[in-house]
């Protein structure tokens, strides 16, 4: 299985090695990075002069990426930037590697450090960012930096995309490249993108960690209940409210998970990879999920993270209503953010939660929806895929599996179908449960050696993608 060497296999590769220099250099860059407050609050609102600074950053602390002949860069939709690394055989079609400059705010309160400090504690780095995205967007040009430095010159072309606006839906950033891009007839073999980790205790049963390679990822429905009553005084009120009818039913929504759709979808090839990896008797379970399927759906419905592998999930984000204590609410709006599963769609999905409110007195309104990804390929003869085994295997032997998955959120990489079948989304970091709960949330933080195997592992897959594309296939293994 994986990656045949062909005959014009670089001699030798550059070795994944930096001296003490380069590795303080390469903390201080992501902490300078972190420093900078490139924060999305809503569509179209972002802090234009973080941004703006941030693309002044990056030419400083990589300035051999930018003095170099064969690198074009570009900025797009003002803050977003777009480098076109030109490989030396066009024959070989390029590849993408996306990450995101913007990360969503972050209040001082609870942070053990300030969260745009970039300060490190006990060998950690902290800050907003640290795991969602400036780790990829600096470990990317940390990476091509080091290897510029070695006289490094690739064979397969690829390009860099970072967003500015992913955190508030790309469509000034990835939207904007990917249109670029598809307007120059670019195709390309695969993308890169963040979604996913070497998952560490996620599972309760599994004890050793294994790499997720997300192939998919949900959709999203973000849907507006309205209700709307005759106001006036509250000494003499109706026997509901506007606010009374929403809260039922916003409750009933909550109260009727969508079906679980466990069996559909990649879940079902993770858990297939990972079967012999459980001890007895959860090896023999998931061994023979067609006899264990209805336990093992239930057993994933009891967290919430494996909860959201295997259905449609419904969170109630937003609710507004009411205008004096002693008026009776004209107008109450709910908005429910509903992640699609990769096996419905967003119409079904509508239907569902009109089916389960069953109130004609609630308005529906589509703010937004975005239908789940198709899955990549993961077999032999995906490229991308491979090149990504191949790099864990390498950066990571202690690592014994790497399963394809679905991203439970949803990335820049949606805005990039029209330019690839390949889409993996997949961080080279170890992530636990506690790691989860910093992004977009309280202590967001990486240890300065996971950054630096992050970097490590960059510098590894650019070298290793300059394979002539040659993914042994089972026939020929025969
Ligand atoms: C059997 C295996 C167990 C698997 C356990 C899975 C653990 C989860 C691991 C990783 C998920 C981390 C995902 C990080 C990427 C976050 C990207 C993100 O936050 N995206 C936003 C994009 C967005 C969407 C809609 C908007 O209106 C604005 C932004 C998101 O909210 O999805
Ligand atoms: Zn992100
Ligand atoms: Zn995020």
């Amino acid at each position: 299985k994986g990656l045949r060497d062909t005959e014009h296999q670089r001699a030798s590769p550059i070795p994944s090695q930096f001296s003490q220099e380069e590795r303080v250099t390469m903390k201080e860059s992501l902490k300078g990075a972190i420093q900078i407050p490139t924060v999305s609050f809503s569509p179209g609102e972002f802090n234009t002069t973080a941004l703006a600074e941030f693309g002044e950053y990056i030419h400083k602390v990589f300035p051999t990426v930018f003095r170099t002949s064969f690198i074009q860069h570009e900025v797009v939709g003002e803050y977003s930037h777009l480098f076109t690394v030109q490989g030396s055989d066009p024959s070989l079609q390029p590849y993408m590697l996306l990450a995101h400059i913007d990360v969503v705010p972050a209040p001082d309160q609870g942070w053990e450090v300030p969260p745009f400090s970039g300060l490190e504690r006990d060998g950690f780095i902290y800050g907003r960012g640290t795991l969602d995205n400036k780790n990829s967007v600096m470990a990317i040009l940390q990476a091509l930096e080091l290897l510029l430095i070695r006289n490094y010159i690739p064979r397969r072309s690829f390009f860099i995309a970072l967003g500015h606006d992913e955190e508030v839906s790309g469509a000034h950033g990835a939207q904007k490249i990917s249109a670029l891009l598809q307007a120059r007839g670019v195709q390309l073999a695969f993308i890169v993108d963040e979604g996913s980790f070497i998952l560490d205790g996620f599972i309760p049963s599994l004890k050793k960690p294994f790499a997720m390679v997300s192939v998919s990822e949900k959709g999203s429905l973000d849907l507006m209940l309205e209700v709307n009553k005759t106001p006036g005084h509250s000494s003499a009120p109706p026997k509901e409210t506007s606010i009374g009818i929403l809260a039922a039913a916003v409750s009933r929504l909550e109260q009727t998970p969508m079906p679980n759709m466990f069996g559909s979808g990649p879940l079902k090839m993770t858990l297939q990879q990972l079967a012999n990896e459980f001890s007895f008797p959860a090896n023999v379970i998931f061994n023979n999920l067609w006899l264990f399927w209805p336990l093992v759906s239930r057993l994933m419905e009891r967290e919430d993270i494996t909860n959201a592998l295997v259905r449609t999930t419904t969170a109630v984000t937003m609710f507004n209503a009411g205008i004096k204590v002693n008026v009776i609410p004209p107008v109450a709006q709910a908005t429910v953010n509903f992640r699609i599963h990769p096996a419905q769609t967003v119409q079904e999905v509508l239907k569902l939660a009109k089916d389960i409110v069953v109130d004609d007195r609630v308005q529906f309104h589509v703010l937004e929806s975005f239908e789940p990804l198709p899955v990549s390929p993961s077999d032999d003869q995906a490229l991308g895929y491979q090149l990504i085994r191949q790099t864990i295997q390498s950066v990571f032997p202690e690592i014994n599996i790497v399963a394809p998955g679905i991203c439970i959120a949803q990335t820049d990489s949606r805005h990039y179908t029209n330019l690839t079948t390949g889409i993996y989304r997949f961080n080279p970091l170890y992530l636990q449960p506690q790691d989860f709960r910093g992004i977009h949330g309280i202590n967001e933080r990486i240890s300065v050696q996971a950054y630096e195997t992050q970097v490590k592992f960059i510098f590894e897959f650019i070298q290793n993608a300059d394979t002539e594309q040659r993914p042994v296939s089972h026939l020929h293994e025969l």
